[in-house]
């Protein structure tokens, strides 16, 4: 049975020690880009602020991470979002997303950028959903088009998605 208190996953913010099965939940959900381990222990450490873990009895069910843009530091920038295949459609995401734009140390954040493919449909419906509940606008534009990419990766063009200026706490 789905008992809600034991199957919701607890969020909270990643440390070093969590580098390693941020990389192997990325590796396993197989449409991100998948980056070093080294930068996944690097991210849960010093980026630990802006990058949020869902837990599941003490397995990584679900990873959010993010940046302050250094050019427009009242702008976060969601680098990836991951979620395991046992946690689909529930609603994830948005509680990763909100809980990092809900944290103290990130009150001055007014935008939320991402870049996604353009058939990833949960993902664009994870921003535009942030639009609609904050009541701000959800631009989208081509950002980084497959030309960047090297001849023959096969990766998609990233369509680049702002939200804001987000007004009201969720
Ligand atoms: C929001 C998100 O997951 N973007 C993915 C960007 C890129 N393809 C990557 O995987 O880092």
């Amino acid at each position: 049975a789905n008992h809600p208190t034991i199957d919701k996953p607890v969020l909270r913010k990643p440390s070093a020690s969590d580098g390693t099965q941020v990389w192997e939940l990325v590796k396993r959900v197989g449409t991100l880009d998948l980056n070093s381990v080294y930068s996944y222990i690097m991210l849960c450490d010093i980026f630990r602020d802006t990058c949020v873990i869902a837990l599941q009895q003490d397995v990584i069910v679900g990873y959010m991470s993010a940046y302050r843009r250094p050019d427009l530091p009242d702008t976060l920038f969601v680098w990836q979002a991951a979620v395991d295949s046992s946690q689909r459609g529930k609603g994830l995401a948005k509680e990763m997303l909100r809980e990092l734009l809900n944290r103290e140390e990130n009150n001055g954040i007014r935008f939320v950028e991402a870049t996604i493919g353009p058939d990833n449909i949960a993902s664009r419906r994870l921003f535009t959903g942030l639009g609609e509940e904050r009541s701000a606008h959800c631009q989208l534009s081509e950002y980084y088009p497959v030309s960047y990419f090297p001849e023959g990766s096969g990766h998609e063009p990233e369509l680049l998605l702002r939200v804001g200026p987000l007004t009201n706490k969720s």
